[in-house]
């Protein structure tokens, strides 16, 4: 864990609390939907592939929405979501592994467990087809990704800097997450995944031995922007950084308005590349 340096107070909190979580007993097999399928799946349907994410509260939201987590994930895939994440941290986000373990049952896309893994038995509390794992929080990023694959779950790394992003290519992660939201300071800025994904793509290495790559060539590694994103606009400009899929949470759930539009409010960011979008996409009142 890369623990020299700062974490805001909400964040140590969460640590803390998933250093306590115990382990499952017996290690989960699971047989996993692909998220890169799911991602070209929505690409040839004309969606933007979009990660909608179940998230009942979380430190920094405005409310917290007590809907069904089976009911938020089927608005999301009627809205175009390509995948679903569920937060199954209890104390901070109100998850829940047993919601997940509803959601999965409930729709046919790739579901991911959002927690803070640190520990391999703490991979074996519930099945999920991905996995986050946040190398800034991780001793053994390379051993925690093999312990993953080995259950059957595509591992989703997420980075939030170069160095971090080079940890994750090093350790052979092939689905990447790029967190703007800084979890030091918990704000969000978009410009964390333009000036961090660019390397996902130039860095490569070959392996001495064989002369073969060592990690996933820079076009094999499935990249995601995470946090922050709120509006078309913002769909539109990850993609043109290089985002093959986004990570909504807040901008979906709308936790301060309790009965705000699960699945319209997916649409519109799954539509935002849609030729003819002419709304105020970006919600600021301008029509621009
Ligand atoms: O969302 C938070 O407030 C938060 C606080 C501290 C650590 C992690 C946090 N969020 C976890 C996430 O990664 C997000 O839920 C996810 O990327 C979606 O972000 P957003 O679309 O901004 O809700």
């Amino acid at each position: 864990m890369n623990s020299g340096t700062e974490l805001a107070p909400a964040v140590a909190s969460i640590l803390e609390a998933a250093r306590e979580r115990s382990g499952g007993e017996t290690a989960v097999d699971v047989d996993a939907r692909s998220l890169p399928d799911a991602i070209a799946s929505a690409e040839a349907d004309g969606r933007v592939p979009v990660i909608a994410e179940v998230k009942p509260t979380s430190p920094t939201a405005e409310g917290t929405r007590d809907d069904d987590p089976v009911e938020l994930a089927e608005a999301m895939v009627e809205g175009g979501a390509a995948a679903i994440s569920v937060l199954t941290e209890p104390s901070h986000f109100g998850g829940s592994p047993e919601a997940l373990t509803r959601v999965r049952e409930a729709v046919d896309v790739p579901v991911l467990r959002k927690d803070f893994v640190l520990e391999e038995a703490q991979m074996d509390v519930v099945e999920a087809d991905l996995l986050l794992l946040i190398a800034r929080f991780v001793d053994d990023l390379e051993g925690l990704i093999g312990a993953a694959r080995e259950r059957g779950f595509q591992p989703l790394v997420e980075v939030h800097d170069r160095e971090e992003l080079e940890a994750a290519l090093e350790a052979g992660a092939a689905i990447i997450g790029v967190n703007n939201r800084d979890l030091a300071r918990l704000e969000v800025d978009l410009e964390t995944f333009e000036s961090v994904a660019p390397h996902a793509r130039r860095m490569t290495r070959l392996d001495e031995s064989s002369g073969e790559a060592a990690r996933p060539a820079p076009d094999d590694v499935t990249l995601i922007a995470e946090s922050g994103v709120s509006s078309p606009a913002d769909v539109r400009r990850m993609r043109e950084a290089g985002a093959d899929a986004l990570l909504v949470g807040s901008a979906v759930m709308d936790h301060g308005a309790a009965d705000s539009d699960v699945a319209a409010n997916t649409r519109r960011l799954t539509r935002a590349e849609a030729t003819g979008e002419t709304s105020d996409d970006d919600g600021d009142g301008n029509g621009d």
